[in-house]
């Protein structure tokens, strides 16, 4: 088993173990003081795995419930939230008992942000069952929901006591769920580590086979990279938006295309942009742009931005991004593949001819 300790106060830790899923009952009991657990989760994963660890937990003496809500970004609302609280108060779940987010990043913030502010705060553990989420979202604490505004607006800093990743559930997961976790893993090889980049392009297609070892790797070294950032930087005050590469203009896709597209396509395409506007501005010392297009292109990733989406209309958005202070908006950027910087005030006419260029 791979054990990897996220140092924030109090710190915890990332369990990675094909077959883990099976002891999740066994190590709660021995880890955390708790009564009764609540397995908040989708319908989709409800049916997949919920009934299974709901078993799992009542057969060892846990008592368990599950809540569940339809699948995907539009469920990512207050009003989910509202609905599971209602539901865990109807239900008597009081402040010695635990929330269990299964399923992916959706769940995972849905539930974060729940066990942030329900009775002001009880214990949850991250489950998670998509790539994108064993990758990145269960990791780190940042919770929350979407506003018609935009994306991820509302939200906590609030830690997981524990994260349990099994590569066994991915069985299940389609391929372009796959391609949609994969995005987040070329992120960290762009900002921060060359040699995940390299790996990432050698295999190319051959990880949608979801070799057993490609898993361990991806997930450990993905973890590894999140852990290390968010203990640094568990708010965010400045390391931790490097985190944040491509999604300046990938989160203004999702919004205005209303969430049609999945977050990791629209992080590929806003790293696309980012590494495009790398170059404009001079900021990239070697080329960026086109060895990402590449490992996009080798695993079937849209290169170009829809045509019916003008560049004003993504440019629109990113007023609301939070890296904005004083009117003033941080971006991502790479010096190289495997180097950030931060670049501040980026001028708009080159947003918009980076924008127009990738249409
Ligand atoms: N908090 C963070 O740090 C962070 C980081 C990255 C992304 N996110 C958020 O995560 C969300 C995206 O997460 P996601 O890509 O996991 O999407 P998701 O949670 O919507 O899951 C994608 C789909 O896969 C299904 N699914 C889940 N596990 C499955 C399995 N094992 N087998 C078959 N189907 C399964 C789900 O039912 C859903 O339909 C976005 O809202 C994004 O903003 C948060
Ligand atoms: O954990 C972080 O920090 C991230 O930025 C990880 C991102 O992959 C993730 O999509 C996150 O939810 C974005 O957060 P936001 O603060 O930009 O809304
Ligand atoms: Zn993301």
């Amino acid at each position: 088993m791979s054990v990897i300790t996220v140092k924030t106060k109090p710190s915890y830790q990332i369990l990675i173990k094909p077959h883990i899923f099976d002891e999740i009952a066994e190590d709660l009991k021995a880890s955390f003081n708790f009564g009764k657990v609540a397995i908040i989760t989708d319908d989709t994963v409800k049916t997949l795995y919920g009934e299974k660890l709901s078993l799992q937990l009542n057969t060892s003496g846990i008592k368990a419930e599950i809540f569940s809500f339809p699948p995907g970004e539009g469920s990512k609302t207050i009003d989910t939230v509202i609905s599971l609280a209602r539901s865990l108060i109807q239900k008597r779940f009081d402040r010695k008992d635990l929330l269990i987010a299964l399923g992916g990043g959706v769940v995972g913030d849905i539930t974060g942000f729940l066990a942030s502010i329900y009775l002001r705060g009880v214990k949850y553990v991250q489950v998670p069952t998509t790539l994108l989420s064993q990758v990145d979202s269960s990791v780190g604490g940042k919770t929350g929901v979407d506003l018609p505004e935009g994306k991820n607006l509302i939200g906590t800093f609030y830690q997981p006591s524990r994260v349990y990743i099994d590569p066994m559930v991915l069985k299940t997961l389609p391929k372009n769920e796959i391609q949609n976790g994969l995005a987040e893993v070329i992120k960290y090889g762009c900002i921060l580590k060359n040699k995940l980049f390299t790996f990432i392009s050698q295999k190319g297609e051959e990880l949608f086979q979801l070799n057993p070892e490609d898993l361990q790797y991806l997930i450990y070294e993905s973890c590894k990279i999140k852990a290390y950032v968010v203990s640094k930087d568990e708010k965010e005050a400045g390391l931790r938006k490097v985190l944040n590469f491509g999604h300046t203009i990938g989160h203004a896709l999702e919004t205005e295309l209303n969430y049609s597209i999945p977050h990791g396509l629209a992080v590929a395409l806003g790293m696309l942009a980012e590494a495009k506007l790398s170059e404009k501005l001079g900021v990239a010392e070697k080329e960026v742009f086109s060895p990402l297009k590449n490992i996009l292109a080798n695993l079937s990733y849209p290169l170009s931005l829809p045509s019916n989406l003008s560049p004003q209309q993504v440019l629109k958005h990113l007023s609301k991004d939070k890296k904005v202070f004083q009117g003033k908006l941080t971006i991502v950027l790479l010096k190289r593949i495997g180097k950030y910087c931060f670049y501040e005030d980026p001028p708009t006419k080159k947003i918009l001819e980076t924008l127009e260029e990738l249409r």
